[in-house]
């Protein structure tokens, strides 16, 4: 798979600059940012109106956390039907009805106030409203977010996310905060105090909400019509009837291992950080700062937030996002975790940074693998339940866990008679951490697209710009036999021996070398060999001939012969690469390596029999065969010194796969050495290690393909 939505070689800005110049997606992003900011105005001003409206502190605060309560509830109650709309019912109109009933239900909760109607009517109907429009919501979201995809290619998705993610909880709470704030001084300022109910800054942000919602009815209505276009067919979606979309919507979560992991990995994820929530206030007590130290520690949270969302993808480049989602989770885990034996407030900050940077990577690539990976037809569903459960995860993981604080919080355990005290707090935080960690972990499983790709290297890998590939699926039934070593070294004489001594036994035998084995193999022989006329190739220029030829050898001769069962033997294969390019040219041997990983995809041999020789030995051999040295005997004998010690660290570095031998021997011994090896693989197969057969869908790679041998692939969406 390749990293859906992953940038490239792109800049962050550059590729977020390429996905607003789509203009359907630009001119939802500029309503949606309109209208978040409306949403986050009118979430501030609901409540601060609804307090308003009544006299007393504890009817203050039972209205302004009812009002809170009731923009909850309808997830619970009617949640889990919303998705079938999104995936039903034309996107747009969708979307164009819900707005418009959002705009007549935001403005008449001041419209109501203006009527002169009592404090109580007032309140009650801003919770009937709230409720309302929350329950339109739950069925905007899944539509909007199941359109997004279907308005621009899967290659910018991920940027689209990162402007729609940043603009809706970064920029527009805090521009609806600073917004509300200097709005109520304004007005206060310019009223000298004496503000005209109408007037009140929370009936002036609740208007702004609700004309925004009219806003951006009216834009999707008429400015972006693409968003019914991408949507499948209407027969298709109305043929089934509700209650078995309905079902099939769970049927596909639960059936589907990518969908599953994702599911898992965000709940986990916002029950992690329910739990920091629940507990952050006696968190920071227990480090024994105030209120202070408490929104620190929620600032940070939110500036690790913004740097996860907004860095995350230019760190992790083009790693695969499936890796990416099941990692950030367990950042995100791993830093509770810190935050469980923070014994600083500093530590906590950093912990708390992480935990906010795990979390914005894992939403950002979750939320581009839902769309870009997702079928059209169960996106909207898919969404909902996502949407709906992490409601439901977060607001239990903050109940329950304040509530579990709320008893033990103040207390100490002492364990034995240690002296040791642990803070309830820390004991939960250190149950969410390990919890979190399990979550990405089986998320991780569940999803990986580079099974038996070791993830450190391949982490490190992608942050170089070289993420480590899985070898292409193929099973062998033959096995590969590569003969290297230096010039002379005998290998055309060994290769030649095993042949026949393996075609005496009746066995179906190849006999091949690099380059040259094929027609364009020839031609690319006599251009990296051949010292008459022609001008020679640049060093990077010969690396990539060989790899051409590699490539082209593989794909028609090698893999074909092992996939019939064969017994192929070639003459030279990759190392000859690392050591005459790499070591002999002094090319990267890691970027040689990358260049011939890619072009075998990955086919490693089962046995490389390295003749190891003196290179003056060698060079005398080849002189006496009178034949004219090609363009690499003819060069120095530093080079060919550098060649040999190169091979024989390849050979040390996997002595399993390795059979050197001392080359200066007879030939005949050398023979039987080889022969012997080559016997015990055939008469045991269950030593051969070349690639198995795939265990499941997923289990497309070769297993054992060492950290040496993984080697990066530039993915491409
Ligand atoms: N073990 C050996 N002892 C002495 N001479 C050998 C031995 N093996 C091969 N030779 C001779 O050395 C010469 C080179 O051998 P061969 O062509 O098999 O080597 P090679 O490694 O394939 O060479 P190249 O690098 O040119 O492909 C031949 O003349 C061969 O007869
Ligand atoms: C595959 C491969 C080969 N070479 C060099 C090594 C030799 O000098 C020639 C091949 O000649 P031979 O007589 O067939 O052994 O090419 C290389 O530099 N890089 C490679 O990948």
């Amino acid at each position: 798979m390749s990293p859906a939505g992953g940038q490239g070689d792109r800049s962050g800005a550059a590729a977020i600059r390429s996905v607003l110049r789509i203009r359907p997606f630009r001119r939802l992003w500029i309503v949606l940012g309109a209208a978040s900011f409306g949403d986050w105005l009118g979430l501030l001003a609901t409540s601060v109106f609804a307090a308003a409206q009544v006299s007393g502190s504890t009817a203050k605060g039972a209205a302004f956390g009812s009002l809170i309560a009731v923009r909850l509830l309808p997830a619970l109650v009617l949640g889990p039907l919303a998705g079938v709309f999104a995936d039903r019912f034309d996107r747009r109109w969708t979307m164009v009805i819900c707005d418009l009933l959002r705009f007549l239900l935001f403005a008449s909760i001041p419209l109501l106030a203006l009527t002169g109607a009592s404090g109580g009517v007032v309140v009650s109907w801003a919770a009937i409203a709230t409720f309302l429009i929350e329950t339109i919501t739950l069925m905007w979201i899944p539509a909007k977010e199941a359109a997004v995809p279907n308005l621009i290619p899967r290659a910018r998705l991920e940027s689209a996310n990162q402007l729609t993610l940043i603009t809706t909880y970064g920029l527009t709470p805090v521009l609806a905060a600073l917004s509300l704030s200097v709005l109520d001084r304004s007005v206060r300022g310019l009223t000298g105090g004496e503000v005209p109910s109408w007037a009140e800054p929370a009936q002036l942000a609740l208007w702004f909400n609700s004309f925004s919602r009219l806003a951006t009815a009216l834009v999707v209505a008429f400015g972006i019509k693409e968003i019914s276009q991408g949507q499948t067919d209407e027969r298709e979606r109305t043929e089934q009837s509700m209650m078995h979309q309905f079902s099939e919507g769970w049927k596909f979560i639960r059936q589907t291992p990518l969908v599953r992991g994702l599911v898992l990995g965000i709940f986990g994820a916002f029950a992690g950080g329910g739990i920091v929530i629940g507990t952050a206030k006696f968190f920071a007590a227990s480090l024994g700062a105030g209120d202070a130290a408490f929104y620190l520690l929620f600032g940070a949270i939110f500036i690790g937030l913004a740097v996860g969302i907004g860095l995350g993808p230019m760190i992790v480049r083009e790693m695969s996002r499936r890796r990416w989602f099941g990692m950030s989770i367990v950042l995100a885990s791993a830093s509770v975790l810190v935050l469980a034996f923070a014994i600083h407030l500093s530590m906590a900050i950093v912990g708390a940074i992480l935990v906010g940077a795990g979390a914005g990577m894992a939403f950002l690539a979750g939320t581009t693998l839902l769309g870009g990976e997702v079928a059209d037809e169960v996106r909207g569903r898919v969404f909902a339940v996502v949407q709906i459960g992490t409601r439901l995860v977060l607001i239990l993981a903050i109940a329950l866990s304040s509530l579990l604080v709320g008893v033990g919080g103040s207390r100490k355990l002492t364990i034995a008679d240690l002296g040791v005290s642990v803070s309830s707090t820390r004991l939960l935080l250190l149950a969410a951490g390990a919890a979190g960690i399990f979550a990405g972990i089986s998320a991780f499983g569940q999803m990986d697209d580079k099974k038996g790709v070791p993830v450190l290297a391949d982490l490190w890998g992608s942050i170089r710009g070289r993420p480590l590939m899985p070898a292409e699926p193929f099973v062998s039934s033959g096995l590969f036999v590569v003969f290297e070593g230096g010039e002379g070294a005998g290998k055309s004489t060994q290769l030649a021996a095993l042949a026949e001594r393996l075609r005496g036994e009746s066995r179906d035998v190849v006999v091949t070398r690099e380059p040259g084995a094929t027609a364009v193999g020839e031609r690319i022989r006599s251009l990296v060999l051949d010292t008459a006329g022609a001008e020679a190739p640049s060093p990077r220029a010969e690396a990539l001939l060989y790899a051409a030829d590699r490539a082209h050898h593989v794909a028609t001769v090698v893999r074909p012969a092992l996939i019939r069962g064969a017994v192929v033997i070639s003459d030279r294969y990759v190392d000859s690469s690392l050591a005459y390019q790499g070591a002999g040219r002094t090319l990267p041997v890691q970027e040689v390596s990358w260049l011939s990983s890619w072009a075998t995809g990955g086919l490693k041999p089962d046995l490389v029999v390295l003749l190891d020789v003196d290179p003056h030995t060698g060079l005398s051999r080849v002189e006496s065969r009178n034949e004219g040295a090609d363009r690499l005997e003819a060069e120095s004998l530093a080079f060919h010194e550098r060649v040999r010690y190169a091979f024989l660290d390849l050979a040390a570095a996997d002595p399993k796969r390795y059979l050197v031998l001392d080359a200066s021997r007879p030939a005949e011994e050398i023979a039987e050495a080889v022969a012997r090896r080559v016997e015990e693989f055939l008469v045991d197969p269950g030593g051969i290690v070349h690639p198995r057969p795939a265990h499941g869908p997923d289990t497309t790679v070769q297993p054992e393909l060492s950290d040496a041998e993984l080697v990066g692939l530039e993915h491409r969406t």
